[in-house]
């Protein structure tokens, strides 16, 4: 008997191009979304588009978050249930839109994604990335019913932004591997159309690599575009699977025990090279991940990402154990073969 269901989660507008911001107030129209907006954001977000958005609406509440932590959201909550929004609006980078994609899937409203930097593939997502104590969770939440990526604000923002963005999509390549050995290894569940759509993601990306460059509007859209699509890719899959794997580990445990922590993106495509290493050793690809995060400016080293050596090694070696999800890993890496890996690999010279 055939026993198998889905419930694949997908934004009904995703709106991409010059100067739609102006335009959100129209995207929440057609939703037919009533009420006033709950505007989530962080403090820079907040001073480039703020006014824009907020002059669209009537009426809106504002709540201006910092970090990606359960306290945030539960701030962004009580705020809710203080104000009455019909909808929330996340704006700004992934931090922001995680907190309030979370909070709203809690008070049951409609949310709106409004980007203002091409840095994650959480723009579209339906999942929440948090830390707590020890562990990383990767929460199941509504992904937004709508997302406005304008490219003029995307493009201005500050170049780094973007090549992390690049490098998050660059490291689909390693959680592909990661969720196929899983896969094979301990039986996990496993969508090849997600894991074939997170993969041409990365592939076209790279294809594109050239015409990403500072202050292209052009580049802001092609990676959007990959953005887009790698979230779509984890909508199908139902988990961060497909755009998340060992290197996400990786970055997560640097999140945690560095003393200043690089972008989530530029970890993530650090955390690539290593464990494409590890997929394949000497013939493996790592080569080829790192060439292609060097032609769109994105860090390789330990010493670009601001991480002390040591701390990278540690990083390597625990980050198997913050959360439940098989990797080439497997049941951690001894130092040795973490310092080794580093070297080979040119993370640490
Ligand atoms: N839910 C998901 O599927 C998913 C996917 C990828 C990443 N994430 C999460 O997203 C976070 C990483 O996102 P991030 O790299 O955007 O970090 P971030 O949200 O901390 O943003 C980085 C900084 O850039 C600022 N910023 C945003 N737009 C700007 C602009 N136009 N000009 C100047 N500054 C601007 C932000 O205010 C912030 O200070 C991590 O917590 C990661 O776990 C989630
Ligand atoms: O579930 P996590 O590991 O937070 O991954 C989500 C996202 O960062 C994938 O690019
Ligand atoms: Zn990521």
């Amino acid at each position: 008997m055939f026993t198998k269901s889905t419930w694949i989660r997908l934004p009904r507008n995703v709106v991409v191009g010059h100067g739609v911001v102006d335009r959100t107030a129209e995207v929440v129209d057609d939703l037919h979304l009533q009420g006033r907006p709950l505007v989530v954001t962080s403090p820079t977000p907040r001073s480039l588009v703020g006014d824009a958005i907020e002059s669209q609406f009537t009426d809106s509440a504002v709540v201006v978050v910092e970090e990606a932590t359960f306290e945030s959201v539960e701030r962004v909550i009580e705020r809710a249930e203080a104000t009455q929004p019909g909808f929330l609006l996340g704006v700004g980078g992934g931090k922001a839109i995680d907190i309030a994609k979370m909070a709203a899937d809690h008070v049951g409203l409609g949310f709106v994604s409004v980007p203002t930097a091409a840095s994650h593939d959480g723009i579209v997502s339906g999942r929440g990335s948090v830390p707590e104590g020890d562990t990383r969770h990767s929460v199941a939440a509504d992904p937004p019913l709508a997302v406005v990526a304008d490219t003029e604000v995307l493009a201005e923002a500050p170049w780094e932004l973007t090549t992390a963005g690049c490098a998050d999509i660059i490291s689909n390549y390693t959680a592909v591997m990661d969720w196929r050995l899983a896969n094979r290894l301990k039986d996990v569940p496993h969508s090849e159309y997600a894991a074939a759509l997170s993969e041409m993601t990365a592939e076209i990306l790279v294809d594109n690599a050239d015409s990403v460059r500072p202050g292209l509007e052009e580049s802001a859209w092609v990676v959007t575009k990959a953005l887009v699509s790698s979230g779509v890719a984890m909508s199908i899959a139902g988990s961060s699977r497909p755009a998340s794997g060992a290197e996400h580990l990786f970055s997560h445990q640097l999140d945690r025990i560095a003393p200043e922590p690089a972008l989530h993106g530029h970890q993530v495509g650090v955390g690539s090279i290593l464990t494409a290493y590890l997929h394949g050793g000497d013939r493996g690809f790592w080569t080829d991940i790192r060439d292609a995060l060097r032609s769109i400016d994105a860090p390789t080293t330990a010493g670009e990402l601001g991480i002390p050596p040591e701390t990278l090694v540690e990083a390597l070696t625990t980050c198997h154990e913050i959360r439940d999800r098989y990797t080439i890993l497997g049941d951690g890496m001894s130092e040795e073969a973490a310092w080794e890996t580093a070297r080979k690999t040119g993370v640490i010279e």
